[in-house]
């Protein structure tokens, strides 16, 4: 059994409201997004950018919903912009998570990224850092992560679909080449599952660092014509080709059993982006919540 005083379920905004493609559910409010989230049964949320940005304003309303704020995705330059540009807007986010209350921060570097090219093939055309490259990321992600700990918070890497830390290979080697107590990692399913790694491997492989978890499931037949067509990842998303856990490919038994067995702490968050009129928000929380309630136990 988990231990439910220290695993926290939460939900994304995303499959409200899609930051990536405004178009997908432009028309949803933050009031029925945090309201739905509240109503399906999760504790916390990441951050979307229709949350209001004044604290008391955004406490309040996730107050009135029990809900707390559990990290919010940032944007690092490390390999292509000058260190103190990326370290000067971290901070800011750092300082709007911290008084949030939140313990982590979902970290993905975009230098070279495809991940918002809607029609850049993913699969061909995803960067390969140079020794060069790989340097700067890991000096860089240290450093933030001495920041983060400034704050008694964690910097946790989110690999990312596009980017120059997608495969099991690129996760090592950022694993291996940062400082464990200062670099953790985010553990996304559907982003291992769609790149064709096995998340299961990756998980046992590095479950010390992994302290914060998305929880994302994959239409494989959508997978297979992003790859197979030459699509981009946004397209994909467009497609259909993520899902709420328990509706897609991966098989979340033994993924619960080994964040369960290996006394996991800390937030599953369900992040699942798809086009709110094809697949309802509200409904698909629910679907995710009863699934993770049969799997899980929690
Ligand atoms: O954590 C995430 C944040 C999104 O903006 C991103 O594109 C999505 O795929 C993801 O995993
Ligand atoms: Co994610």
């Amino acid at each position: 059994m988990f231990d439910v005083t220290a695993v926290k379920l939460g939900i994304a905004p995303i499959g409200w409201t899609n930051d990536d493609l405004p178009e997908l559910g432009g028309e949803n409010t933050f009031e029925q997004c945090i309201s739905e989230m509240s109503l399906a049964g999760f504790s916390g949320t990441e951050v979307g950018n229709k949350y209001p940005r004044d604290i008391p304003t955004l406490k309040k309303a996730l107050h009135l919903r029990n809900l707390e704020i559990a990290s919010a995705w940032f944007s690092a330059f490390l390999t292509t912009k000058p260190f103190e540009e990326t370290e000067k807007a971290y901070i800011a986010h750092r300082d709007f998570l911290y008084k949030m209350g939140a313990k982590v921060i979902v970290v993905s570097e975009q230098g070279r990224s495809i991940q918002g090219n809607i029609s850049t093939p993913l699969f061909a055309e995803k960067p390969i850092f140079t020794d060069g490259e790989w340097a700067k990321l890991a000096d860089g992600l240290n450093r933030l992560g001495e920041l983060a700990k400034e704050k008694d918070m964690k910097l946790v890497y989110h690999h990312h679909m596009g980017t120059g830390v997608q495969t099991t290979e690129e996760i090592d080697c950022l694993m291996e080449m940062t400082d464990p107590n200062l670099v953790y990692l985010l553990y996304d399913t559907g982003h291992l599952y769609f790149s064709g790694e096995d998340p299961l491997e990756v998980l046992e492989k590095h479950f010390p660092r992994i302290k914060h978890v998305h929880l994302k499931d994959v239409r494989s037949e959508i997978a297979r014509e992003v790859i197979q067509d030459r699509l981009s990842f946004l397209t994909g998303v467009k497609k259909g080709v993520f899902t709420v856990p328990g509706d897609g490919a991966i098989n979340f038994e033994p993924v619960f059993q080994v964040l369960e067995k290996s006394g996991y702490k800390g937030w599953m968050i369900v992040e699942a982006e798809q086009d709110p009129a094809q697949a309802n928000p509200f409904e698909y929380a629910l679907k995710a919540r009863n699934f993770i309630k049969e799997a899980a136990g929690v």
